[in-house]
């Protein structure tokens, strides 16, 4: 590996999907570090390994090929430093530079004007004459990427190509895609990548390596929190938007079970959690569901004895609010069916009693929602910390599991884990457990709809996020969380996207 001060390692057991990398940049932005500050010390990267691999910038010959988003983004404010450095810099852009797309990239670029380099457009003289260059940077597309290069990025990945000076792409070579690895026509070819944060999955799939040349990473000041803290980010990388002609049947469909003779309400909330969560239609199996539906039309009643036969036809199930001691045969029969069929499914409150008394192996795809209490139970009496209890109770049992608790943790059965901090002591008010297994199982179906893996992990983080941000904007609004306002406080913090 190369050694420059900078850049490190590229270890595939460190990769991340773009998913990932959008949902960690939107919650750093939430912590406090802005996309701006990212952007900077991403160009600063860049800038240092080109000096490195140089032996030095004074009077180098640098071109600096940029696209019009983020990545170009990143090229900009490596110009600017290599600049700084005493580097002959020039800035080509594919496209006129009215047409930056990525706000913090204009930033970069009304930076760039007070360091005398020049930057060209197309069709101005001298654009992608990479004559005598020293170094060529590679700084077109990022994990933003679409289809095959077109445009003035299509005429400067050739140009990159052919030019003989020293080449480098920034994140990932342009036209490689960041999670498969598949490379279109026209991709670059570079002798090194630095890939900002982590390396990005699709760097060491398929062809990929014979694009990137050596993969190299650049940490840029992504804190440990934002990867670890459920945040924004959550909710607007992992849970996908419902496209603008969104026909019926793409934001997904629930089923809920749960309901006995002595708790009508619990099931009852879980379901229009579910649709405050996006999803299209929620069946509710219950003793009461013809009731139900008849003051809640959107809910689609099914009788008890086929919720098992429902499960089929859905994304997710939420199986226990409500069900009393009543349900134990059907809620084992409910989780067999999901299990077969592939279904995730949210087992809470009185699910989690029964799996307590019979015990048993779930999958990875089964939610386990405690609170404090409830997690003591499946412990079999032991009383841990919500962290410690999640993990624990997710290797047990197999199944992901989400601890409620001021701050809320979620493991998966291999031990990766995630906390969330949001909410409000007010929250602790009866329903609001009903609402988070219905939002997580909306966010679930969701993702399934649309054939993306159900990744219970994250799709927990995400759901944790909307529903203690959901409580704190009522109690800013309202000085008190009741569970039905809490349903309508869901739908527009997930509708907003998080804010
Ligand atoms: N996510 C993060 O935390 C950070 C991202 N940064 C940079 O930002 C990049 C992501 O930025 P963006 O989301 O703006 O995406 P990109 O910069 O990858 O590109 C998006 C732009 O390229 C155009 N485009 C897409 N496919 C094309 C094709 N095939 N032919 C021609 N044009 C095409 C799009 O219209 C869009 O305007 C990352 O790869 C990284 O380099 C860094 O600045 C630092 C922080
Ligand atoms: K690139």
């Amino acid at each position: 590996m190369v050694l420059c001060p900078g850049v490190g390692e590229a270890r595939p057991e460190d990769a991340i999907s773009t998913e990932d990398m959008r949902a960690y940049e939107i919650n750093a932005e939430h912590l406090g570090v802005s996309i701006e500050l990212l952007m900077e010390n991403a160009g600063n990267a860049v800038a240092s390994l080109v000096e490195c691999l140089l032996g030095g910038a004074r009077g180098a010959r640098v071109v600096i090929l940029a696209g019009k988003g983020g990545n170009g983004g990143d090229g900009v404010a490596a110009a600017r430093r290599l600049a700084a450095r005493g580097a002959r810099v020039e800035v080509h852009l594919s496209h006129p530079s009215g047409e930056v797309s990525h706000p913090a990239a204009r930033t970069m670029l009304r930076g760039l004007r007070a360091s005398g380099v020049p930057v060209l457009e197309p069709g101005s003289p001298g654009w992608l004459d990479l004559g005598g260059v020293d170094a060529v940077v590679d700084a077109l597309l990022g994990i933003g990427v679409k289809g095959g290069l077109r445009g003035g990025v299509k005429a400067a990945a050739e140009a990159y190509n052919r030019s003989a000076g020293l080449k480098a792409s920034v994140d990932v070579p342009t036209g490689v895609d960041p999670d498969t690895g598949e490379a279109v026509e026209g991709a670059v070819r570079s002798d090194y990548t630095v890939s900002m944060h982590r390396p990005k999955k699709g760097l060491f799939k398929g062809s990929a390596p014979l694009y990137a040349g050596e993969v190299l990473t650049a940490e840029i000041g992504i804190p440990w929190g934002a990867e670890h803290y459920a945040g924004p980010g959550d909710l607007a990388a992992r849970i996908p938007r419902r496209p603008r002609d969104a026909h019926k049947g793409v934001g997904g469909r629930v089923l809920v079970v749960g309901g006995s003779s002595e708790y009508v309400g619990a099931p009852i909330l879980a379901a229009l959690a579910a649709y405050a969560a996006g999803v299209d239609l929620v069946y509710l199996a219950s003793p009461f569901s013809r009731e139900a539906a008849l003051a809640r039309p959107e809910i689609v009643p099914r009788r008890l004895e086929d919720a098992v036969m429902t499960v089929e036809r859905v994304h997710s199930v939420v199986a226990g609010p409500g069900m009393g001691g009543e349900g134990e045969e059907l809620l084992m029969q409910v989780l067999a069916a999901s299990r077969e069929r592939g279904v995730p499914v949210v087992v809470d409150a009185d699910g989690l009693k029964t799996l307590a008394r019979r015990g048993g192996s779930l999958w990875g795809e089964a939610v386990l929602t405690p609170h404090r209490g409830e997690a003591k139970l499946l412990l079999g009496g032991e009383d841990l910390p919500p962290l410690k209890a999640a993990r624990e109770i997710a290797a047990r049992y197999g199944a992901t599991t989400v601890v409620k608790a001021p701050v809320d943790a979620v493991c998966t059965p291999e031990g990766r884990c995630r906390e969330s901090p949001w909410g409000a002591p007010e929250m602790s008010v009866g329903g609001t457990g009903d609402v988070l297994a219905g939002v997580i199982a909306g966010f679930l179906a969701r993702r399934r709809a649309l054939g993306l893996p159900p990744d219970p992990l994250n799709t927990a983080a995400a759901a944790l996020y909307t529903v203690g941000r959901a409580g704190e904007v009522l109690v800013a609004e309202e000085g008190m969380v009741h569970p039905a306002r809490l349903v309508e406080a869901v739908k527009r913090v997930a509708a907003g996207r998080g804010t």
